[in-house]
């Protein structure tokens, strides 16, 4: 068996997904666990992107063990320095630089000749290997790359001292079939090869980000670059968990492996979903909520004959388990602890206690109280540094009435109020928001979503709201769906409110 090497980008490219910014303290949440997960290359992001960005990075590199951490940089000398300032406090750094190399992107582009592109590759691999030894460099747009050109820089790059070499289908505009005999050409083409590993990092655009990636494992690739969901760019990357499952489930096919601990994976696909906001459609291989269902009779009948006619992986293995204790209002702090634990959700005395609190009134709103419940009590926990809190909330709405509502809020020990009328209940509500506040949000995508299936199961809001020229998500749970939206809205205008992206006017004090 051959040993594939992950390299997750989730937090860089991945949050190139549009609407998503993690704050540094998602952002090191996330990285803790893929580093349960197993994954040998964390690509923590791209320092020169954001101050913000800048610290995310250097936390996780001085606070996340067991896995190398990775930042990126164009190539040139300022995102270098950038980056290797943020990781050198790291235990295993990377400096992944990278210049595009196709016809189109230097010529439209960087608007260069290929003589200057190969001159700035090489250049940036040498400062950083002055820097580091571990350097990754990438061709962007490396699938529409000419081979001979591509070979010459990535010959130029090995001899500057990089270690990995990145062949990226940067659009997704590859096939299979196409792919592989393009990595075979240029590995034979590369002078040295034998020396680097050769890895690929495929776009989902054609919906063949999967499919590159393992026509590339037969190629002889070393390492598949990848995010959690499948999360990026545009039509995003190619799935973390798609591929590790792929090889796992067909070794005898691709007779190659990887170090992922499947059991984490259904774990860190919740963790990343409810950060980043991003929701993980039903039918999503491996982790959407239907890929371990069954639903129509014949496809019942033979799996209670036997799981092997219907079932090519036990929903086990990605950490899914059917849940013998049903936990309610009548569960004592044993049963919560003991599944938080099971959960990997460790919380100290005084948090559980408050936790625990909250479960009990969510059990007397609701007949079951779910991981999903649990999940998402844990996040509200982490969202009590919000500045701004709901106070109250009353909505008037009907098929005769125009929809009106009255919102409190607390901020700095005020308390601030106002009514608003808008097209519904819940456009009332974010407007009367935004006149306590004196801010202007744009709401671009709402989307509402039952935690778990069930009538009374919690409703889940995510709303991504422009302020001026930036997009910021926010998420909120309830058993009432206008009180989950105006959560939702709260935590935007929180998350807007601590980058500086939005001020306070507190014209409404009482
Ligand atoms: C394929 C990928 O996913 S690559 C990663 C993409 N991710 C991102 O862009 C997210 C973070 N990006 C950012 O925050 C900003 O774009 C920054 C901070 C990197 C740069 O911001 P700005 O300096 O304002 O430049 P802007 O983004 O408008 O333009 C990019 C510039 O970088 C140049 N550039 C693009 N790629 C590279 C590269 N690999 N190496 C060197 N220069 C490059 C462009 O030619 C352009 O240069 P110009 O200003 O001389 O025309
Ligand atoms: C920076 C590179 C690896 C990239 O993200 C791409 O080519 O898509």
């Amino acid at each position: 068996m051959r040993r594939i090497e992950i390299f997750d980008t989730t937090l860089r490219d991945g949050e190139q997904s549009p609407g998503v910014a993690l704050n540094a303290e998602e952002k090191l949440q996330i990285a803790h666990q893929l580093g349960k997960l197993g994954v040998n290359v964390l690509e923590a992001g791209f320092p020169i992107a954001s101050p913000g960005d800048f610290a995310g990075v250097r936390r996780i590199a001085q606070e996340v063990r067991n896995v190398s951490v990775a930042a990126l940089a164009r190539a040139n000398a300022k995102d270098i320095e950038c980056a290797w300032e943020a990781i050198s406090e790291g235990e295993s750094p990377r400096i992944h630089t990278f210049i595009a190399t196709s016809p189109i992107h230097m010529r439209y582009k960087l608007q260069k000749s290929p003589e200057e592109v190969l001159e700035q590759a090489v250049q940036a691999v040498r400062l950083a290997k002055s820097k580091v030894s571990d350097i990754e460099f990438s061709a962007e747009d490396a699938s529409r790359s000419d081979v001979d050109f591509l070979a010459k820089v990535f010959s130029g790059v090995i001899q500057a001292g990089a270690t990995v070499l990145n062949i990226p289908d940067t659009v997704g505009y590859a096939t299979p079939e196409e792919y592989a005999a393009f990595l075979r050409a240029i590995m034979e083409h590369t002078k040295g090869i034998e020396k680097v590993k050769v890895s690929v990092h495929c776009h989902n655009d054609l919906g063949l980000a999967v499919a590159n990636s393992l026509a590339a494992v037969g190629a002889g690739v070393h390492q598949l670059e990848c995010t959690v969901n499948g999360i990026g760019e545009r039509a995003g990357n190619a799935a973390l968990e798609e591929l590790v499952m792929a090889l796992h489930t067909r070794k005898d096919q691709f007779k190659a492996e990887t170090s992922i601990v499947t059991s984490e994976i259904a774990r860190t696909s919740q963790l990343v979903s409810r950060l980043t906001g991003m929701m993980i459609q039903h039918n999503k291989a491996i982790v959407g909520k239907n890929a371990f269902a069954h639903e129509s009779g014949i496809h019942q009948d033979g799996m209670l004959k036997d799981r092997s006619t219907y079932e090519i992986m036990s929903p086990s293995i990605i950490g899914v388990d059917a849940e013998s204790i049903v936990l309610g209002k009548h569960s004592g702090r044993h049963a919560v602890q003991q599944r938080l634990t099971d959960l990997g959700l460790e919380l100290d005395e005084s948090r559980f206690e408050e936790l625990f609190s909250r479960f009990k009134l969510l059990a007397d709103r609701k007949r079951e109280v779910t991981t999903a419940d649990l999940f998402s009590l844990v996040e509200e926990q982490k969202e009590k540094t919000d500045q701004i809190t709901l106070d109250y909330l009353q909505v008037s709405s009907g098929t005769h009435l125009v929809p009106t509502a009255t919102v409190g809020l607390q901020y700095e020990g005020q308390r601030l109020a106002d009514a608003a009328c808008g097209d519904g209940p819940v456009d009332a509500a974010f407007k009367a928001i935004d006149k306590v506040l004196g801010t202007q949000g744009i709401l671009s995508h709402y989307s509402l979503q039952a935690l778990d299936g069930g009538e009374d199961a919690q409703g889940e809001v995510t709303v991504t709201v422009r302020f001026g020229e930036n997009l910021v998500a926010g998420r909120g749970v309830s058993t009432d769906i206008i009180e989950a939206s105006v959560r939702g809205y709260l935590q935007a205008v929180n998350r807007a409110f601590v980058r500086g992206w939005v001020k306070i006017c507190e014209n409404n004090a009482s």
